[in-house]
């Protein structure tokens, strides 16, 4: 069977950031997907959802915090060798929000870290390719990800940076 370019059913998810004063928030994935791993607080978008507003959802209902700049940094697409549908995430990072401490929630713990002290041991394997672009900010970043079956092992990735006016869509 002949496999086509973009063929792939996709699914949107989100994935938010808040980095300010040399730190940013995570969240340790307390169920499901990716559960006992550190990561952003994100998940799919709803029926009518753009990414925005879902980014906004899911921070909200995760950890009680609300983006007051959010900015779409960049985009990352994964894809496994065990799953048909490619993942595509809208990653989003603000610097100002409220309240001032998050609270955790059923599906997340909520943790500030010192920016040198990312514990990429305990996240996705494609996170470290791609912090220091959500985090630096003068470019957008689009990265794309085929893991293999184990979904550890990275069989293929590539990481684009592009002038960040993209992302005033
Ligand atoms: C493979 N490498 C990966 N690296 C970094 N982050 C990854 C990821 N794969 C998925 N993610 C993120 O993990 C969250 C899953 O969310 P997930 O719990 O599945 O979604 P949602 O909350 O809608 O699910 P429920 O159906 O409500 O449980 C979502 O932020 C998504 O961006």
């Amino acid at each position: 069977m002949a496999a086509q370019a973009g063929a792939r059913p996709r699914k949107e998810l989100t994935n938010a950031f808040v980095v300010a004063g040399g730190r940013v928030l995570l969240g340790m994935k307390k169920r499901g997907f990716g559960e006992g791993k550190w990561n952003g607080f994100g998940g799919k978008l709803q029926q009518g959802e753009t990414a925005l507003e879902a980014a906004q959802r899911e921070l909200l209902e995760e950890a009680s915090v609300q983006m007051l700049d959010p900015q779409l940094v960049g985009r990352v697409t994964y894809t496994y060798e065990d799953m048909q549908e490619e993942l595509l995430v809208h990653v989003f990072r603000a610097t100002r929000w409220t309240p001032e401490e998050p609270r955790e929630s059923e599906e997340m713990k909520p943790c500030w870290f010192a920016l040198e002290d990312i514990p990429f041991a305990n996240m996705w394997a494609d996170d470290e390719h791609w912090y220091e672009h959500m985090l630096g900010g003068s470019s957008f970043f689009t990265a794309n990800f085929a893991f293999a079956k184990d979904h550890k092992t990275i069989l293929q990735h590539d990481v684009k940076l592009d002038p960040l006016s993209k992302t005033s869509q």
